[in-house]
């Protein structure tokens, strides 16, 4: 018996990766489905344009489908770039053969401007290819193309997604919202005779093959057994978070990140583990005299792109604190635990992305000589001089206190200390690229 779930894409290639079968097969992979893959097309394509089209024959494409389906087995598919009308007829001709679901993204034109689907190719899309969907996903140009209405509210795309699938025999239409009016993106999603509404935030981030991602995405979680609803319910937040977590690449439209879905948890878990290892060794070593009035606190942040807000960063909950002559954390690792500590982190990463790990222990002059006497890079910051709009907004201090001790040496420093101001206690914070390297500079100052 085959364990592992597969899901097929029959769909062109991006040469940048943003789009297409490379994007379909990283999100199968962080759904943890086997990707299977019969190519339609190859594009010569970046970020910005698409130079070359390259059209596979269509028997050669039926070839790829009818060969993974009857050796492997197709749990689930999905259709992308289709070209042109013969190879639409020969994919709809061969997936007749099976009887797994099938997720159609109606690509017709790339962010970039460039068509995808020739002119004259619609029609037989229409024709052939959506009454065998189990779902369609077009965006809101699509749906129009599709319907040849205006779409331009969450109204319009009911109407729209109804009319496809009234009109084509497709089981289930969804209308995405990217770019429909407001500030949500709401996509709607008609199944059964009835509408369900997936709804947001419209981020900011990176675009590039959104559609092929939340389609493969959907076909994923269908191949691993999910509902529809359930998969499209995935899929969102998928497409969400992988749009506000992609790379800067290249000159245009850059690419969603597929991988946040998977990297995000894993990295979570080696920084709990690790910033865990380190609390227990922090506590063993008992430096009771570094130990502040507010309490020590150590924390671990996401690498980047993921470190954005305190709850990006690992930290003690309750802090470590002296209790009698030991020092004692007082609850275990979290993220969202820390805040003083995390605004620091996330403002030193800003300038040294690398440098994800922070302590905070007691100020005293001899600290600051001795961390100087080991060669340590030593700057500071004087809250008598944080400007009032700073001193007025909640919890800027740290991130300004920080930022002003960054740029007064052209070094990174290792070691931040402040003075206090009143009802404020002195404090220093040693800064390392992990909780390993936090402790090693700490053992140096005891
Ligand atoms: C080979 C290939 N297939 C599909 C696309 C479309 O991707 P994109 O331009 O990012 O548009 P959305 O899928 O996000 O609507 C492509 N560019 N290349
Ligand atoms: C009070 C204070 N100021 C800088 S670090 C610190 C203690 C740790 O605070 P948090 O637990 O919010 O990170």
């Amino acid at each position: 018996m085959r364990l592992v779930r597969t899901a097929l894409t029959i769909a062109g290639s991006d040469s940048g990766g943003g789009a297409g079968i490379e994007a379909d097969l990283k999100t199968f992979t962080a759904f943890g489905v086997h990707g299977l893959v019969a190519i339609t097309s190859v594009t010569a394509q970046n970020t910005q344009t698409v130079t070359a089209i390259h059209d596979i024959p269509p028997e050669v494409v039926s070839e790829q489908i009818r060969v993974v389906a009857e050796d492997i087995g197709v749990d689930a598919a999905k259709t992308g770039m289709l070209s042109n009308a013969e190879i639409i007829k020969a994919v709809a001709k061969t997936v007749k053969n099976y009887d797994f679901p099938l997720v159609v993204d109606p690509v017709m034109i790339a962010k970039s401007g460039a068509p995808l689907l020739r002119e004259d190719a619609v029609d037989a899309l229409i024709k052939y290819i959506l009454p065998l969907a189990t779902l369609v996903t077009p965006n809101r140009f699509e749906a129009e193309k599709l319907t040849g209405m205006e779409i331009r509210n969450v109204n319009d795309a009911k109407l729209a997604a109804k009319k496809i699938a009234e009109e084509t025999g497709a089981k289930a239409v969804i209308v995405k919202g990217g770019h429909l009016e407001g500030k949500e993106a709401i996509d709607v999603l008609y199944h059964n005779g009835a509408y369900k509404l997936y709804r947001a935030p419209k981020v900011d981030g990176c675009t590039h093959g959104t559609g092929c991602s939340f389609s493969a995405a959907i076909t994923a979680n269908l191949a691993k057994g999910l509902s529809l609803e359930d998969a499209v319910s995935v899929a969102k937040e998928f497409i969400t978070l992988g749009i506000s977590t992609g790379h800067k690449i290249g000159h245009g439209h850059c690419p969603v990140n597929q991988s946040a879905w998977i990297e995000i948890p894993a990295e979570k878990w080696r920084i709990y583990e690790e910033l865990t290892r380190a609390v227990r060794e922090f506590e063993r070593i008992n430096p009771i005299k570094l130990i502040p009035e507010v309490g020590t606190n150590f924390v671990y942040a996401l690498p980047f792109p993921y470190a954005r807000t305190k709850e990006d960063v690992a930290g003690v909950k309750g802090r470590i604190v002296r209790v009698g002559n030991e020092v004692r954390a007082v609850g275990s690792v979290e993220f969202g635990a820390s805040d003083h500590l995390a605004r620091a982190i996330l403002t030193f990463m800003r300038f040294y992305p690398k440098y994800r790990s922070a302590i905070n222990v007691r100020y005293s002059e001899e600290i600051v000589e001795l961390a100087k006497e080991q060669g340590f890079t030593v700057s500071f910051y004087d809250r008598r001089e944080e400007p009032i709009e700073v001193k007025e907004k909640e919890g800027a201090t740290i991130p300004w206190g920080i930022e002003v001790a960054v740029k007064r040496i052209n070094k990174r420093p290792d070691v931040i200390y402040h003075l206090g101001d009143i009802g404020k206690e002195p404090m220093i914070l040693i800064f390392g690229r992990n909780p390993r390297e936090v402790l090693d500079k700490l053992r140096l100052l005891i």
